[in-house]
């Protein structure tokens, strides 16, 4: 069964929404283990040397963590939807580098290994900013680690060198350089690969919706296949295939089955007199009357011209014959437009099943019947078993 359309554009925007925000979080969630991890690394570089002792770690990690809070929460609750950037991508790397920097005014001689720890902040960058917003905060994490280096020089010259500092700011730069190269490749490649998943989504709709369309349009196919198209009655076709499957039933479990033929009285002098159009709208007269007579389980169809047939598939032969003269009457008192004397009556044949009849055998006893009824002078009803 295909997926009906459940999935309203609204609601599928709603889903889209959701699940861009988890994935905000997702990605903040790693902020925070990163974090977390520097953290632990920077304990560790305490104890063996390679921070100063007095690295004021308690402050550096818990003002970034109390920074990310409100960067979650931020996200959590929607309010960054509004803003060009949701992920809040660009202040959280400025935290990071902002963090990384004050680290490593504590480092010792591990400052030129700590430079890396700028590339992990970067990489959050590489799938979330644009090639321009990537320089930019090239730019920064530059700024930030000449300041750094300058400021002090200006405090303690006699601990720097100036080959090293020069140095540092090199790696860092090329560094920085790959990192928006590869990074903007990177980013090229996510944006196809979200353009052909958005297509692709947008063709899968386009074709439930078009499977639905079919769907309903071979729904009235079938409908119309198996109607009559003047009274809306089932055909001829139809009955056919429906009598043979409960004949073939009621000699299976030998359950009552009666056959009713019914024709018009006099149609061609309806016809003739008060005009084709006419005899039409008796035609749709006599099945809306059918129709409120009869129980829904009664196989009602229109057999030709202006005979219908009726298969009862349960009930006994004089309930069946009472329901039927209440349909001769229901037709016989129905009133068809303004012209006096226009009435309208009918002759029915009804047989019973027996066992051993064919479609054939059971149609032929009804048919006997229904001679006899218009031989009998019409407007009556004759029964045979
Ligand atoms: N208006 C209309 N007439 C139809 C339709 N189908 C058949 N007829 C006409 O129904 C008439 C049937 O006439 P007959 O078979 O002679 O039967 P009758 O006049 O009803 O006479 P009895 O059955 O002997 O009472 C013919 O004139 C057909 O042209 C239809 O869809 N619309």
């Amino acid at each position: 069964m295909p997926r009906q359309p459940d999935q309203n554009p609204e609601a599928l925007q709603l889903g889209d929404n959701h699940q861009r925000r988890m994935l905000r979080l997702r990605r903040q969630r790693m902020a925070v283990y990163s974090y977390l991890l520097v953290w632990g690394a920077t304990l560790l570089g305490i104890r063996i040397g390679f921070f100063e002792p007095d690295t004021p770690h308690w402050l550096l990690f818990g003002a970034t963590l109390a920074a990310n809070l409100v960067f979650f929460l931020i996200i959590r609750h929607g309010i960054s939807e509004r803003w060009s950037d949701p992920s809040l991508t660009a202040p959280q790397m400025i935290v990071g580098i902002i963090l990384i920097t004050a680290l490593l005014h504590y480092s010792r001689e591990l400052r030129g290994a700590m430079i890396a720890v700028y590339f992990m902040a970067m990489t959050f960058g590489v799938f979330a900013l644009s090639r321009h917003r990537m320089i930019l905060m090239s730019a920064f994490v530059l700024l930030c680690f000449a300041s750094l280096e300058a400021w002090e020089w200006q405090q303690a010259p006699q601990t720097k060198i100036i080959s090293i500092s020069f140095g540092h700011l090199s790696i860092l730069l090329l560094g920085l350089l790959w990192f928006v190269y590869v990074g903007g490749h990177i980013r090229n490649l996510q944006q196809r690969n979200q353009q052909q998943r958005a297509s692709l989504r947008a063709q899968q709709r386009h074709l439930e919706a078009i499977n639905l369309k079919l769907q309903e349009a071979m729904a009235k196919l079938e409908e119309v296949a198996i109607r009559d198209p003047l009274t809306g009655l089932f055909n001829r076709r139809h009955f056919t295939e429906r009598f043979d499957e409960e004949i073939a039933r009621a000699e299976r479990s030998g359950s009552a089955l009666h056959l009713a033929l019914i024709d018009l009285d006099h149609f061609k002098q309806i016809n003739d007199r008060h005009g084709h159009q006419a005899g039409d709208m008796v035609l749709r007269g006599f099945a809306e009357t059918a129709r409120q007579t009869l129980r829904r389980s009664d196989l009602l169809a229109r057999y030709g011209g202006e005979e219908f047939v009726v298969l009862f598939t349960d009930g006994k032969a004089p309930d069946i014959e009472a329901v039927l003269d209440r349909l001769r009457q229901g037709l016989a008192t129905t009133r068809f437009g303004d012209t006096p004397g226009f009435q309208v009556t009918l002759s029915a044949g009804l047989a019973s099943y027996r066992r051993g009849d064919t479609a054939d055998t059971l149609t032929q006893r009804a048919d006997r019947a229904l001679y006899q009824a218009k031989h009998g002078g019409r407007n009556q009803l004759v029964a045979v078993d």
